[in-house]
């Protein structure tokens, strides 16, 4: 109902402020946009369910995240999925992977820090309650 509601908008406008955040960062520019498969062929043999921070904003605008935590089990799969498809020693999926643990961890810092624990008890009350 109308409290429900406008808990859901706050949740939203706080998400799109750490989402875009992450998206200013030039150290995670590599997961602002999907890869690209014309240039990367192989990348949905491997990666089922590809996530960045593009996606996750849209995802916002369309109500799809009810609590912090469903935005950050996508931040969780988008650092999955940079760990799964660049495993190598190599310095350039060395990078990637540090990268992406640095997004994750960046993340989880950022929402602990600037969000009442109280306000996301609700949204998971809510969430439950759908
Ligand atoms: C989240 O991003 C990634 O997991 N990747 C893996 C791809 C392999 C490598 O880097 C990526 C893009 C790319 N494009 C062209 C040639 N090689 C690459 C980004």
């Amino acid at each position: 109902y109308l409290e429900e509601e406008n808990t859901l908008r706050e949740l939203r406008i706080f998400l799109r402020q750490i989402c875009a955040k992450l998206a200013r960062n030039k150290q995670f520019y590599m997961f602002s946009k999907p890869v690209d498969v014309n240039e990367v062929p192989d990348y949905l043999q491997i990666i089922k369910e590809p996530m960045d921070l593009e996606t996750m904003m849209t995802k916002i605008d369309l109500h799809k995240y009810t609590c912090a935590q469903d935005f950050l089990n996508d931040v969780d799969l988008l650092c999955k999925n940079a760990l799964e498809y660049n495993p190598d020693r190599q310095p350039a999926d060395k990078l990637i992977r540090h990268r992406a643990c640095y997004l994750r961890d960046t993340a989880y810092a950022l929402i602990k820090a600037e969000m009442d624990s109280d306000f996301e008890v609700n949204c998971r009350t809510i969430r439950e309650s759908r």
